[in-house]
This record gives structure tokens, sequence and C-alpha cells, in this order.
């Protein structure tokens, strides 16, 4: 055993293949690392993967997917594929949400600019000028980040390289590094309504609404689907994390699959492996957790290690909800012709963050047919939930529950999808328990929320972590949730180890 820590079997462990932890790996082979992925589920990708019921296959989770553009340095997924020789063939989606909001607010987000502008100003026709002034200032953003490569805000030489060449756009950034998006939008913006929406712009992806939502973010958002669009994988979401794999394989890595991590092996207070459900322990220079802050710290660490760092960041953000989802197989004449892809619903703005208020919906076959049997569409419909509303039932409190949630949602839908209830031909309803089984995130949890308005982006930590050795990837680091955020987090994190083991 000895031995083995002194000479470590790989240069980096990676614990988890979200695409965060997948990005990280596939960075790191790419440099020459010798690297392996422990994935406790199945198959790769977690809140990016997929299942297949009677010839439907049906994305977890992520589905409207940002970062497969085709120039400037945001197109994160196109570019991670590609740094493994990997390709996906994805589908161009012309509107990146259609929203059904209360007071007849119905409104489509064009992949063109100009068109969604001129949609919303229709709309709110004397907030004209505060419109386009606010959706410009977000474009300010994305130049900056999309002028220069993406790699790590905690290696000084890219750091100061970055400023040589990007003086501008760096500066740019760090003025909007501390800045919500709602501060800004009441520069320009007076219209209560008009708010609401941008609320719920935000709210949508950050499940936050404007004030607490970073402005980088949501600078990447708001300008990237009209720039490098919303494109949908051919075959499904999960195929980007197939790719990857195949990609981490073909660079001499690997991956192990029912491979629950139960520990994080430390000697002198660094990280020097990990412990296996089956006490199997495995050795290597890094160790990366691509599972939450809150799994890493909270349960592959003794209490006694969980370093000041990480309380005083429990004390900044706190868990968001899950989600209760609902997977429809259903006729597809139920659809009429020119049916958007992604929905939004919401009757009340006093729901815009209640439990079970906000509804997202997401028709993938429409883009991609061949995820369902011929005739047929996916209906795949999320809304946020508590772990809380779920723990505690037994067995036919928890079916009869789940049943009476599909109910009403499907009665809610049927104001977007006149007929629904009797089209359906396949239902399936996961809970916040779903998300936690699968994805083992502690309570289900979609990811880190301020628990008050912080300053912007500042507050996130990057990768390296308190523990000498062992750093974290993914949605619980800088920037936060989404998949192109978490893959430049993987970037991030791939550069700052390849640093560190002297690969760069
Ligand atoms: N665009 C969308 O529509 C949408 C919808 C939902 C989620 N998302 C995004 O997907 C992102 C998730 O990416 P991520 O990379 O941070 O994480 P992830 O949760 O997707 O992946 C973590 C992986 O680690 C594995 N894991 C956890 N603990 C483990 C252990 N102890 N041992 C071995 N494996 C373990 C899990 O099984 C999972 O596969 C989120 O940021 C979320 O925003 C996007
Ligand atoms: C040197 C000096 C002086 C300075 C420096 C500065 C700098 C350089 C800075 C930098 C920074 C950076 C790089 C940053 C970055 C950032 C990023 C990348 C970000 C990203 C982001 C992204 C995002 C947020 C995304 C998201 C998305 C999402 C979440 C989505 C979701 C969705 C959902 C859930 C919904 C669905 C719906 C329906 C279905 C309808």
């Amino acid at each position: 055993m000895t031995a083995a820590i002194a000479a470590p079997a790989y240069d980096a462990i990676v614990i988890g293949s979200g695409i965060g932890g997948l990005v990280t790996a596939t960075q790191l082979a790419a440099k020459g690392a010798k690297v392996l992925v422990l994935e406790r589920y199945l198959i790769p990708g977690g809140s990016a993967g997929w299942f297949e019921r009677q010839g439907y296959r049906f994305d977890v989770g992520a589905s409207m997917i940002f970062g497969f553009g085709d120039r400037g340095t945001t197109n994160l997924l196109t570019r991670a594929l590609a740094d493994v020789g990997q390709a996906l063939e994805t589908i161009p989606d012309p509107v990146q949400i259609h929203y059904h909001l209360p007071n007849q607010l119905d409104l489509k987000v064009h992949r063109d600019y100009e068109a969604f502008l001129q949609e919303l100003i229709a709309q709110f026709p004397q907030e004209a000028e505060g419109i386009r002034r606010f959706y410009d200032e977000c474009w300010q953003v994305f130049n900056c980040l999309n002028a220069m490569p993406l790699l790590s805000l905690e290696e000084p030489k890219y750091l100061f390289n970055v400023f040589l060449q990007h003086p501008l756009a760096c500066l740019g950034l760090v003025k909007y590094l501390p800045q919500n998006v709602g501060d800004i939008a009441r520069r320009y913006i007076r219209n209560p309504d008009l708010l609401k929406f941008i609320d719920m712009e935000c709210y949508c992806w950050s499940v936050v609404p404007a004030t607490m939502t970073p402005m980088i973010n949501a600078g990447m958002v708001f300008s990237d689907r009209h720039y490098g669009g919303i494109n949908y994988p051919k075959g499904g979401v999960g195929r980007i994390a197939e790719k990857l794999v195949a990609g981490l394989e073909a660079k001499g890595s690997s991956i192990r699959y029912k491979a629950r991590v139960t520990r994080i092996l430390t000697e002198k207070g660094r990280a020097i492996g990990v412990e296996l459900a089956d006490g199997e322990k495995l050795y290597a220079k890094r160790i990366i957790s691509n599972a939450t802050r809150w799994n890493t710290f909270g349960e592959l660490l003794p209490p006694q290690q969980e370093p000041a760092q990480e309380q005083r960041w429990q004390q900044r953000y706190r868990q968001s909800p899950s989600f209760l989802s609902l997977h429809l197989g259903v006729k597809a004449d139920l659809l009429p012709a020119g049916t958007e892809c992604h929905h939004i619903l919401l009757e009340n703005w006093d729901e815009l963050e209640v439990e079970q208020g906000t509804i997202f919906v997401s028709i993938p076959t429409l883009l991609d047919p061949s995820l369902a049997p011929p005739d047929r569409h996916i209906i795949h419909t999320f809304t946020p939930s508590w772990l809380g509303e779920w723990d505690n039932l037994s067995p036919s409190e928890y079916r009869d529950r789940k049943a009476a949630a599909a109910a009403k949602l499907i009665q809610r839908l049927e104001a977007i999808f006149p007929g629904l209830s009797s089209a359906i031909d396949y239902q399936e309803v996961g809970t916040p328990r779903t998300h936690r089984r699968f994805l083992g995130r502690q309570n289900g949890t979609y990811g880190p929320i301020p628990r008050r308005k912080l300053a912007g982006l500042l507050g996130m930590p990057f990768n390296r972590t308190a523990i000498p050795g062992l750093y974290c990837v993914g949605d619980s680091t800088f920037p936060g949730q989404g998949l192109n955020a978490v893959a430049f987090s993987g970037y991030a994190c791939g550069h700052r180890v390849a640093a560190d083991l002297g690969l760069v």
C-alpha cells in the first residue's frame, strides 16, 4: 500500500461523470495525463444523462443547450469535444423559449436578436429604449468573454497573458463580476410587468430572480442564445457525455461505472486517493470531485476536515430546490405545425418562485424525431419542488402524490396543449427523490443559489479547495449551473490541475 501511495497509478481521479467532470477529465487526458473517472451510476452524464422506455429516449434534465456554437470562444461544448477528436451533429432551435405568462404576456425569444427585441417592444412600446439598452449591455459582457480563451482564473500566468492580449475585455469583466442583473435592468426599465418578465428570464435558468442573478451569467445566456444559438444534439443530450467518454478513452484514459466513491483518502491533510463502496482504494496525484460541495465536504470527508472556507461558502449559498419531472410520450397530432421546442408557463406572478409554480416544457422530438417512435412526441415537463414535499411517505402515499402532481401539471398544460390528457401514450414521473437517487445530489438539488443578494459572481469558489490535492468542479464552482457553465468549470479545473502537474 505504501508503494501505491508513493507512486500513484493515476495523475488524476475524477469523482463523477457529469459534464463538469468529463470536461475536466478530457482536458487533462488531451494534455497527456492519465485520468480515471469513477461514476456511481451505469452511464455517464449526470444531469445530462438519459433513459429509455418503450421506444422513447428521454433526457434526464438538461435540454436547452448553450455552448454548441461554431465561432468565438464561448462555444465550450463544441470545443471540449473537438479537443479530444470528437464532434456532434446539432440541430438549431429557431426559438429559445415560448413564454406563456400572466396578463396574456405571450412572447417568443427568437434566435434572431432583432426579431426578439421587436416582439418584446411590441408588448412594451413605452420601454423600447430601455429594452434595447438593457439587452445591449448584456452583449457587452458576452463580447468580453467571447474575445478571449476561457481558462483558469486561478492560474496567474494565464491571467497575465490574457490581460496583456485583451486588456479592455478583462477590465469589462472585472467591472461586471460583482454586479447582478436586477440592478442593471432597473437602470433602464420602469414598467413593473417588464421587470417581472426580466425576473422570469433569469429565474428559468438561475432559479432566483434578477436581483440575485449574476450579470456575467446573464451576459452569457441572454446573448449566446442569439450568437451561437440553442442547438440540440442529434440523438439526445446523452450523446454529449457518450462522445466525451469516447474521446477520453481514445486519449488512453478510462472511466469505471458502478464505482461509488464513499471516502476521499487524505494523508497529512493532503488528498491522495479515494475509497469505493466495495472497499477498493485507488490513488492519484490529484483528486477532483464533480459531486456537489455539500456531498464532497459533507459526505466524502470526515466532518472535522471541513475547511472554514466551506463553512463560509455555505453561509453565502444554499441548496436550490430540486425538480418534479413529468416525462410524457404523446400522439404527434396533438402538436400543431410550428409549435416551439421549449415553453415556460406561469399563470400568476405571485407564484414565480413557489414550489410547483413555474412550469418548464421541452419537446425535443420537434427537433429530433428519432427520439420517439413514429407519430409520437416527447413532452418533458418540470417544475421546482423540494425534497421535503416527497420524503417520509409510505410507498402508497408516494405513488398517490406523484399521480396527483402529474394530473395537476397535465391539467395546467392543457392551456397550451389543448387535448393533452387524451393524447398520452406513456407517462413517467420523477421527483426530488429520483434526482437524489440517480444523481447522488443532496436533496436532489439543482445547485447552489445565493442566500441573499451577493456581489454577483465574486462569492463563487474556483476549483482549488483548502485541502491540498483536492479540487471541485461542476455547478457548485464558478460560474454555477448550466451545461456551458460547468463546461467552463471543467476547462478551468483541467487547466489548473495540468499546471499543478507540470503539464502546461
Ligand atoms: N440546460 C438545462 O436544461 C439543464 C437542466 C438541468 C440541469 N442542467 C445542468 O446540468 C449541470 C450538472 O453538471 P455537473 O457536472 O455539475 O454535475 P452532475 O450532477 O450532472 O454530475 C455529477 C455526477 O457525479 C456522479 N457522482 C456523484 N457522487 C458520486 C460519488 N460519490 N462517486 C461516484 N460518482 C458520483 C453522479 O452520479 C453524476 O453522474 C447543472 O449545472 C445543471 O445546471 C441543465
Ligand atoms: C486579469 C484581470 C485584471 C481580470 C480578469 C477578469 C477575467 C478574465 C474574468 C473572466 C471571467 C470569466 C471567464 C467568466 C466566465 C463565465 C462563464 C463561462 C459563464 C457561463 C455561464 C453560463 C450559464 C449561466 C448558462 C446557464 C444555462 C442554464 C442554467 C440553462 C438552464 C435551463 C433550464 C433549466 C431551463 C429549461 C427551460 C425550458 C425547458 C423552457
